[in-house]
């Protein structure tokens, strides 16, 4: 019987989400209107159809359905509405605060002016407000590219550069360390952006070492194979660092077995500053609080748990230390109340 005390906890608890990937929250009932809209044939008969072939066995399978997906995207419109429908499901879940990654050379790269991308989604954002919601944009390169296709998508970003909070890494992991951007990372902090990337998904700890000690990062993102290391955890507890976390994600892309064995517990044990976040929701089904609730209904945390999930939130995101104070302070009302 899952507690549903805990379950009404979940919903009401103020949080930040820091791992989501708009294109990734893209549903097949979005997905299926756009492509009507566009003129554009989807390889799937239905709805139902698209979702059957959501069964993935590794990351490669799941972003070769997530690039396809991304192709009925093509107007200013279609990426406003896109980013709309994510924001009102992160409000209903009480998310406070998001900070989004897009990967903008999925759609330059197919002839989409990335100034449709930027500005439908900043569109969003700011209506986000009425929402009760903050966002800020991160812009993420695609690592199967090479390190001067990065240079050259963030020469677009240049003149948006009040639109974005800070660069991402993300798309295959094996095979493209962290180290082959370590000039365009570079180049990204000198324009005063802040600095993320995948690592630790399915690479190995040799590749969470290179985002922070060679692309000098500000958050991992994942970092789960950090725990093969002992000595690459107490590296990142001393420093400080937030890893972004993706329970669902992890089990469907079988980056994790079991949930029962899911290794949040263990991050938070080794006092790690773990979060809980959703990556691609209308992939891995579920939103952020679907997350937590996948690990509370294993028995794996309990409130106290969330309550740190949720301050780790606010306090590992980029926003200015007196929103991050007033932040915590509605998570420790919310907590006293309930
Ligand atoms: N989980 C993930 N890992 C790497 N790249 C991604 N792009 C979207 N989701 C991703
Ligand atoms: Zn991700």
């Amino acid at each position: 019987m899952p507690d549903t005390s805990l379950d009404a906890f979940v919903a009401g608890l103020p949080k930040a989400e820091l791992h989501l990937h708009i294109e990734g929250s893209l549903e097949p009932e979005l997905m299926f209107d756009l492509a009507q809209r566009n003129g554009i044939d989807l390889p799937y008969a239905s709805i139902e159809a698209l979702r059957a072939a959501y069964d993935f066995s590794n990351l490669q399978d799941f972003l070769d359905i997530y690039y396809q997906g991304a192709n009925v995207l093509r107007t200013e419109e279609d990426f406003y509405d896109l980013a709309m429908a994510y924001f009102k499901r992160a409000a209903a879940d009480n998310v406070r605060h998001a900070e989004i990654f897009f990967d903008p050379q999925t759609h330059t790269d197919r002839g989409i002016p990335y100034a449709y991308v930027i500005e439908g989604l900043n569109r969003a954002a700011k209506d986000a407000e009425a929402l009760g919601l903050s966002v800020s944009l991160i812009h993420s390169f695609l690592r199967h590219l090479s390190e001067e296709a990065a240079f050259e998508s963030l020469a677009m970003a240049v003149p948006y550069l009040d639109k974005i909070i800070g660069v991402g890494l993300d798309s295959s992991e094996v095979g493209h360390p962290p180290s082959k951007f370590t000039n365009v990372f570079a180049k990204a902090r000198e324009l005063g952006l802040k600095l993320c990337a995948h690592a630790g998904e399915e690479g190995p700890p040799a590749y969470v070492y290179e985002a922070l000690d060679i692309l000098h990062i500000d958050r991992i993102d994942h970092g789960n194979r950090s725990l093969e290391d002992p000595v690459l955890v107490a590296h990142i507890v001393r420093e400080g660092m937030t890893l972004t976390v993706c329970p669902l994600s992890n089990h469907k892309l079988c980056v994790v077995k079991d949930l029962n064995d899911h290794p949040i517990p263990d991050m938070l044990a080794k006092g790690l500053r773990a979060t809980i976040n959703s990556d691609d929701p209308a992939y891995f089904g579920g939103y952020v609080n679907d997350n937590f609730l996948s690990l509370t209904r294993c028995g794996l945390i309990d409130r106290e748990d969330c309550l740190t999930l949720a301050r780790n939130s606010i306090t590992g995101s980029f926003l200015s230390e007196e929103r991050k104070t007033a932040l915590i302070a509605e998570i420790e009302a919310f907590a006293a109340e309930h």
